[in-house]
């Protein structure tokens, strides 16, 4: 059996003298390192060290990505800037960057953090050059004190994701059973979208196969399935497992592992509360309840106390998993659909956005010449029973969000962009977003479009600033409506940007 071994919060192996032996021969093969393991028709390609080199300016502190357990990540402008990726410097020795390429120069998704190569560099060290997720990881965006946490109708769908991208790996031919699923393993890409990644750990083969069966166990303490302790209870159900960890960290905000908290895992105090039905005690307690209440928070609570049942047969498959969360999902955006979870959905759903509130907002707007001031109001509070062909529909016809609806409607009129400022700036909290606004930088805001309407179109050759007045933490136009947000006006920036 194996011993195991512990580095903080990153990656444990275990390993027997026998594995060990075998690791330690592979890694000081020198001449096997650098053989890296792709066949003809493998789409990576090897990358010159000095363009890696060069692209992250000399692996500088500017390019540092992070850190892991098996190295440190990059970010590299390659090709004139056409091509921005991330580079793994492995440390020296780490055969983890060999599984890595192997796995993922057979399988490729959307769902993925994809390889696009590989290079060595003078010491023989191995990169591994991926697709660049500029919105860090799902540990960053669930934990982070700088970041606001994200609503839930991000969380499901990047759920929703994670867990499509692991049926994936488990239904591929041979599967492969990534061992290490945890939040920071999770990045989200520029359309924020979760994309699972590193691939360090995972294994591609039957269970029964002898190289899968000779493998010692590995995982992350607080995601390892307490029962994979010797390589033969390996199987898909321990990705599973790890899952149902990563589900109540999303659910919960809470680490997998917190010492702050008693019980300090996030296992041994959720379920308690999952068996008593208090599962509105399991909620982040920073961003409430769902849309759709109660029904959801146990959908999510009971799925995560099966993924991580003690039994491993008694757990289910990923492909149950994923349809599950699809239900909540459906379930959570019919109940309501906010402009900021709308925003949230990504930004190409968003753009699919633009024109919807045509001919919805009258402004409450305060001209600096004049001192007039109005009250911001919903002008069309029609509201439909669903929205659940919202975006099917959104291709070919413009639409009107109201209140917490979306309404179909032809678009009238042009559209102005909104200059951002003073309190509203904490109404986005996209990484993007605010890196963009503290350049002070004019950016359209996707959710609230004004049309030249009837109280706008006599005061054209302004800016439109939007300033919440809610201190109740705004979450779209329904609170938007109801907390009658003004608008100033600016009229220096506004004659640049005047229309779209
Ligand atoms: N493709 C990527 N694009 C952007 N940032 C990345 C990418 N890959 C990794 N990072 C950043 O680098 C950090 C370190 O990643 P890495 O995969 O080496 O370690 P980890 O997953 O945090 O820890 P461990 O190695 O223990 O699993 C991540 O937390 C993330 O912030």
């Amino acid at each position: 059996m194996g011993i195991f071994s512990c580095n903080s919060e990153h990656s444990i192996i275990a390993c027997d003298p026998y594995n060990k032996k075998q690791w330690k021969k592979k890694n000081n093969n020198k001449k096997k390192k650098s053989q890296v393991p792709i066949n003809e028709t493998s789409p990576i390609r090897r990358f010159d060290y000095s363009d890696l080199e060069a692209g992250t300016d000399g692996f500088s502190a500017e390019s540092f990505l992070g850190k892991g357990s098996h190295g440190s990540v990059y970010r590299a402008v390659l090709e004139q800037g056409s091509l921005v990726v991330a580079v793994k410097k492995m440390s020296s020795g780490d055969g983890n960057g060999d599984v890595e390429i192997e796995i993922l120069s057979r399988i490729r998704s959307p769902l993925f953090v994809n390889i696009l190569g590989f290079s060595l560099d003078c010491g023989g060290n191995k990169l591994i050059v991926v697709e660049f997720m500029g919105n860090g990881s799902l540990f960053e965006l669930l934990h982070s004190e700088s970041r606001r946490p994200p609503r839930w109708a991000v969380r499901v769908r990047l759920a929703v994701q994670i867990a499509e991208a692991v049926a994936v790996l488990h239904s591929s031919k041979p599967p492969v059973i990534h061992r290490d699923i945890k939040s920071s393993n999770v990045l989200i890409d520029g359309k924020f979208n979760a994309r699972l990644g590193d691939f360090g750990l995972a294994l591609r083969g039957n269970v029964e196969d002898v190289r899968v069966r000779g493998t010692p166990p590995a995982g992350t303490l607080g995601y390892i399935d307490p029962g994979y302790v010797v390589p033969e209870n390996l199987s898909p159900k321990s990705d599973v497992f790890s899952f149902g960890i990563l589900l109540l960290e999303i659910i919960s905000g809470r680490n997998a592992i917190d010492l702050n908290y008693s019980p300090s895992s996030v296992v041994d105090w959720a379920l308690p509360k999952i068996k008593h039905g208090e599962f509105m005690e399991l909620c982040d307690a920073r961003i409430g309840a769902p849309p759709g209440g109660v029904s959801v928070v146990r959908k999510l609570g009971v799925l995560a106390a099966r993924c991580v049942s003690s039994v491993a047969e008694k757990r289910p498959a990923m492909e149950e998993v994923v349809e599950r969360l699809r239900v909540v999902n459906k379930a959570m955006s019919e109940s309501s659909l906010t402009l900021e979870e709308s925003y949230w959905a990504n930004e190409e759903r968003i753009r699919e956005f633009d024109g919807m509130l045509d001919d919805s907002i009258e402004g409450s707007f305060k001209s600096p010449r004049q001192g007039i001031r109005r009250t911001l109001s919903v002008r069309n509070r029609r509201r439909v029973s669903s929205i659940q062909t919202r975006m099917n529909s959104m291709k070919d016809q413009t639409s009107s969000i109201v209140g917490d609806r979306v309404n179909r409607s032809n678009s009238i009129g042009s559209t102005y962009e909104i200059k951002f400022g003073g309190s509203d700036t904490s109404f986005f909290h996209d990484r993007l977003w605010r890196a963009r606004m503290k350049k002070g930088v004019t950016v359209r805001m996707p959710a609230v479009k004004l049309s030249r309407s009837r109280s706008l179109d006599n005061q054209r050759g302004y800016v439109f600033q939007l300033v919440r007045k809610s201190s109740n933490g705004n979450r779209g136009l329904d609170e938007l409506k109801q907390s009658s947000c003004s608008i100033l006006l600016n009229k220096e920036v506004f004659s640049s940007t005047e229309k779209l």
